[in-house]
């Protein structure tokens, strides 16, 4: 006999977890399916201990950044603090028990076992069936994506849990791939002395974000003594000892003590049961309305949907979910204006189009930028300021559809440029505005006046 329920949540992380949770406080019969963590990669492995790891990295650099403007400073590298804050601090030694007494606390069910989908309003999961009234979400997240490179499989090349639950920074690392995961770690362990690579299949790194951050970012880890190699694909790799060996399309061999495999992610949707759905499991994201609908009694939130895998997203998408299986209006979802932000030292904050996304969908595109060391604050902070500020408007309509924030705190700075993306603020507005002295976010005034000049000019 199948237990009866009202609502099924497969996959308890950060989307999950925020459906399942709000779901049994409004009062319904919720059982949550989770196979690892009640939480998700967010807290344990992602998004929390990476940005310790930034964190002390950027306390080191500040550090560093001492002498010239407040005297002689050393500090000496200790990774091991980093590792006991992840463990101690953000996982508690990667024990959920918190977050199952959380949610069992609202009036949830929690089941740790992989759940599989066994027809509509069906799940099957450790050992037992339960059936849903209501609605089956899935929020079964996404897993790295390793590349069939020759030779890899088998070696005991890095994730970004190995690397999150480190006790120690490796003496070299190789990073293959220089998106958000990559340029983060990259950068952090090498804080911590490691000698890092980076080898990124694109011409440049987090390569969908604006060309003038990546070679920003490419710029202050060159001189940190990063090396980036751009362009370059891994044909093969090789583990002896200690040792890892990649060999690149053009013959080149780089060598390091580890390897960490950031090439992208993948939506964890095999083996989940869709096709007793009607729904296709081989396809790389659960399609969803703007309500997150997936099918009639199905509902989809956070990476599985491929709108982005942000923990962001899992929580907004996460609450028009949680309305729309209550039956409660409210607006769908709008991806006019995704925030994003890569924690590297400059953080890289971006939102809405790029100007090269802009400009594909047709857009008559204007673009206005300005530099972080030219203005008043970027002058004053003086080292660590690099960074940049641009905008990209749509001239028909006179309003931003996409902004770049980089820079010391250039994820903070974006807060402004996200509302005026998203609110469709005039650009005739947003040039008289009163903007404090001496702020980074000043830097928006200087790119706009950037942008007055770019619309002055003929042609
Ligand atoms: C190194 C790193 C750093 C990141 N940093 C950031 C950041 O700074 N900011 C940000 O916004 N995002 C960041 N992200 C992305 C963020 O972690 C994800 O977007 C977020 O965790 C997605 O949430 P989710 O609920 O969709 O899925 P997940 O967090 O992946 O959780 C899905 C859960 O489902 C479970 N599951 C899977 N299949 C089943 C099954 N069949 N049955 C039961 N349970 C199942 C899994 O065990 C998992 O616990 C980072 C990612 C990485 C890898
Ligand atoms: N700060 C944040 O919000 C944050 C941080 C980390 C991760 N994330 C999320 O997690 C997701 C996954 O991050 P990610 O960095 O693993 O993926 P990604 O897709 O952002 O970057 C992967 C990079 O690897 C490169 N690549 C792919 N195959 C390659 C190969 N064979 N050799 C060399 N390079 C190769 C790609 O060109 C790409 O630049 C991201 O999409 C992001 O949304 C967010």
């Amino acid at each position: 006999m199948a237990r009866e329920c009202d609502v099924i949540v497969v996959g308890m992380g950060p989307g999950g977890e925020e459906v399942a949770g709000r779901l049994a406080q409004e009062g319904l019969d919720v059982v949550g399916v989770e196979a690892e963590l009640l939480g998700g990669e967010c807290p344990y492995w992602a998004c929390v201990p990476s940005k310790m790891i930034v964190r002390a990295g950027n306390v080191l650099a500040e550090v560093g950044r001492s002498p010239g403007m407040a005297g002689p400073a050393r500090a000496e590298p200790d990774f091991s603090l980093v590792a006991a804050r992840i463990r101690d601090e953000a996982t508690t030694d990667w024990d959920d028990a918190s977050a199952v007494e959380r949610f069992t606390g609202k009036g949830g069910t929690f089941v740790r076992a992989r759940g599989r989908i066994v027809g509509p309003g069906q799940v099957e999961a450790g050992g037992e069936t339960y059936s849903a009234r209501r609605a089956v979400v899935v929020a079964t997240g996404s897993g790295p994506m390793v590349p069939p490179v020759e030779g890899l499989e088998g070696t005991p090349y890095w994730t970004n849990r190995e690397a999150i639950s480190t006790p120690e920074a490796p003496g070299s690392l190789l990073v293959l791939g220089g998106g958000a995961v990559g340029v983060e770690l990259a950068q952090g362990f090498s804080r911590f002395g490691t000698e890092v690579t980076v080898v990124e299949a694109s011409e440049r790194l987090v390569p969908p974000e604006e060309p003038e951050s990546a070679a920003l970012l490419e710029r202050v880890l060159d001189a940190e003594g990063v090396t980036v190699r751009t362009g370059a694909r891994a044909s093969a790799v090789r583990h002896s000892g200690d040792t890892f060996t990649l060999t690149l399309e053009n013959g080149e061999e780089l060598s390091a003590q580890r390897l960490l495999v950031a090439t992208g992610r993948r939506p964890r949707l095999k083996s989940l049961g869709l096709d007793t759905l009607g729904l296709d499991p081989e396809a790389r994201a659960l399609h969803v309305d703007a309500h997150m609908r997936a099918a009639p009694g199905v509902w989809a939130v956070g990476d599985v949907t491929g709108e982005g895998a942000f923990t962001h997203m899992a929580m907004y998408q996460a609450d028009i979910a949680v309305r729309s299986v209550l039956g409660q209006e409210g607006p769908g979802a709008d991806y006019s204006a995704v925030s994003r932000v890569t924690f590297t030292d400059p953080e890289i904050g971006a939102v809405g189009l790029t100007e090269q996304a802009a400009r594909d969908k047709g857009l008559s595109v204007r673009t206005g930028q300005s530099e972080v060391p030219s203005s008043t604050r970027g002058w004053i902070h003086k080292a660590g300021n690099d960074g940049l500020v641009k905008l990209v408007e749509d001239a028909d309509r006179g309003v931003l559809v996409g902004a770049t924030s980089a820079g010391p705190m250039g994820g903070e700075v974006l807060y402004g440029l996200a509302v005026a993306v998203r609110a469709a603020v005039p650009v005739s507005l947003l040039r008289n505005m009163i903007y404090a002295y001496p702020t980074f976010h000043r830097g928006v005034l200087d790119a706009l006046a950037d942008l007055e000049t770019a619309a002055e000019k003929p042609g």
